[in-house]
């Protein structure tokens, strides 16, 4: 009654039924809320129990969209923080999915010690539509794909660094578009003054993988080209670890911009399939098993071996896709470091300063840098080095998952669980590197001035175990060259009324917000417009790779 009279005073209109009938009616209704509750809570939990992974620690998950929303901008950093509260292993809810996520020493023990039991990946619905479902990168382990990895883990090695022969092959590609790279950046400098080379970059590496994948190269102006490999960021954004779409799939039923970002994603892989898929073709119709021309042949020639050895399925089209694992993986991880190298050397002038120096002091100016010189330039790949830790520019590797049921660090984690590799968190242990957030190359320098090899190898960008990114080597070695080219040739600056910031955007890769720069020539740029002598002169065409294979072992030999 109080609350009646109250209320009324008040204004506000409450009606209450006083009559026996009615006590009796509030009550039931009282009762039936209190079950319902009941009943919801007792659902919750059992939803908790049945999703998460029992006894190992994480923050409370909220329903429906568990811990998402703490993942914020730079979900990377957010379970580094996690990490110094939980510990190494913990878990969160993304969805009505558990992901127990690793970070620092637990990472070496699940890749490296159990690599068999982390090296699956989960059924995300992002996964399934990348190579049309066939993607050696975006499929869990079987022993199909046992072979499948080893196939082309040696097809990719044939045709960068596996002998001198090949090395010097694709020093050949690199070099080439290097330097028409760097002539491109002289003559926007003098048309636009300040330009952002993201574009560039992209067509650059493009071209490069395109030379060692298919004998070919593309014009910076054609649409065609730059239409598919103009769309990284839209990749990346929907396969990086903590995507929407893959904790949350029913998003995509219903218009939202989640499924407007994946409708997008679904048609970015359905052109590159189909680019990809059409230079397959036109390598079936004029491939000779006696001369391999390039990766694509390459792979035709051992992948439908293997097929025939094992028997599978005819319908599925192992090719188009791998070849697209390598291309695709290759030109937006490369093109991505490039930008980083860029945004870096004019944000800290005086190691761009320092790397000019070191590369002439080994390289004359009448030559141009080339591989042979990597173990006398020790500060260009600390320099790399340290590019990798400190923007640990792939922070969360392709997530994984398990296996079989397995324990970590003494917590048991069930078969098929998600697992999120935090690279990051290893890349920025204050126990291991001193001031991890202060850029410096001097880290991986010992006291003789060498590249101290315990150092570079604590840096964590292209995982570890049975799911190690097969283009290590060939990336090392690109990124080399190009460093030392463009410190040998080139002056890069920012433009002073927009001082360099290092902020990115959170993906699988993490790429770098537009950034503006001018870049000048270093004296008599004469040797850029000069071609570079083929190895095996053969000027006309890319296809200079030609290889003799054995198809049973996929063992390469130029000639
Ligand atoms: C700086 C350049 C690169 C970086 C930092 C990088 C890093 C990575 C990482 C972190 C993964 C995921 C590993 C995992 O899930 O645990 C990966 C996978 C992969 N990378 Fe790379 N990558 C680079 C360049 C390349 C290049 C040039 C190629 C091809 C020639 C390549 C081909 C692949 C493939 C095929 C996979 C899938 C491996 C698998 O799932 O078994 N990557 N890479």
């Amino acid at each position: 009654m109080a609350l009646v009279d109250e209320s009324r005073k008040l204004g506000i209109s409450v009606t209450m039924d006083e009559t026996p009938q009615g006590v009796r009616a509030a009550t039931t209704s009282a009762l039936l809320l209190g079950c319902i509750t009941l009943l919801l809570s007792l659902h919750l939990c059992r939803w908790l129990r049945q999703w998460s992974v029992p006894g190992v620690p994480g923050p409370f998950p909220w329903p429906v969209i568990g811990n998402a929303s703490q993942l914020g901008k730079a979900p990377h950093l957010s379970l580094t923080r996690m990490a110094q509260k939980y510990g190494n292993v913990f878990q969160i809810k993304l969805g009505c999915r558990s992901v127990v996520v690793l970070n620092g020493d637990s990472i070496k023990s699940a890749l490296i010690k159990q690599g068999k039991e982390f090296a699956g990946r989960p059924n995300f619905t992002s996964f399934q539509f990348v190579g049309n479902g066939n993607s050696l990168a975006f499929n869990t382990v079987t022993d199909w794909w046992k072979l499948h990895r080893r196939a082309t883990q040696s097809t990719v090695r044939m045709f960068s660094t596996g002998n001198p022969q090949t090395k010097k092959t694709f020093e050949h590609h690199v070099l080439c578009e290097v330097k028409q790279l760097l002539q491109l950046f002289l003559l926007k400098t003098k048309e636009q003054g300040y330009f952002h080379p993201m574009t560039l970059l992209v067509v650059s590496t493009a071209n490069i993988m395109s030379a060692v994948c298919f004998g070919k190269r593309y014009s910076y102006d054609d649409e065609e080209f730059r239409q598919v490999v103009g769309r990284n960021d839209q990749f990346t954004e929907t396969v990086g670890a903590g995507s929407i779409v893959d904790v949350m799939p029913w998003l995509q039923y219903f218009p939202n911009p989640v499924k407007t970002m994946f409708d997008n994603f679904k048609s970015l892989n359905r052109d590159f399939s189909q680019f990809i898929g059409e230079k397959v073709f036109e390598h079936r119709k004029t491939i000779q098993s006696s001369v391999i021309r390039d990766i694509t042949d390459s792979l035709i020639l051992a992948l439908d071996h293997l097929r025939d050895k094992t028997g599978v399925s005819e319908e599925k089209d192992i090719v188009t896709s791998t070849v697209g694992d390598i291309f695709g993986a290759s030109q937006d991880t490369l093109s991505t470091a490039q930008q980083w190298i860029m945004l870096i050397l004019v944000k800290y002038p005086e190691l761009q300063t320092r790397l000019q120096q070191g590369v002439a002091k080994v390289v004359a100016r009448s030559q141009l840098p080339s591989f042979s010189p990597q173990p006398q330039l020790p500060y260009v790949m600390a320099f790399i080095y340290e590019v990798f830790r400190f923007t640990s520019f792939i922070p969360l590797t392709i997530p994984h998952s398990t296996t079989a049921d397995t324990t970590l660090m003494g917590y048991a984690i069930p078969k098929d669980t998600v697992i999120f590799i935090n690279q990051w968190s290893t890349n920025h242990n204050p126990s291991i590197w001193h001031h991890p957030d202060v850029f410096d190359p001097e880290r991986f320098l010992d006291q003789q001035g060498a590249l101290n090899k315990d150092m570079t190898s604590s840096v964590l960008i292209f995982s570890q175990g049975k799911r190690r990114c097969v283009g290590e080597d060939l990336s090392k070695l690109q990124l080399f060259l190009f460093t030392a080219l463009l410190s040998h040739q080139c002056h890069i600056t920012a433009n002073p009324a927009v001082p360099p910031k290092l902020d990115y955007n959170y993906g699988l890769t993490l790429k770098p917000h537009t950034f503006f720069i001018a870049v000048t020539p270093r004296g008599e740029t004469s040797l850029l417009d000069r071609e570079v002598s083929s190895p095996d002169h053969n000027e006309e065409t890319t296809s200079d790779s030609q290889t003799k294979v054995d198809t049973e072992t996929n063992e390469g030999r130029h000639f």
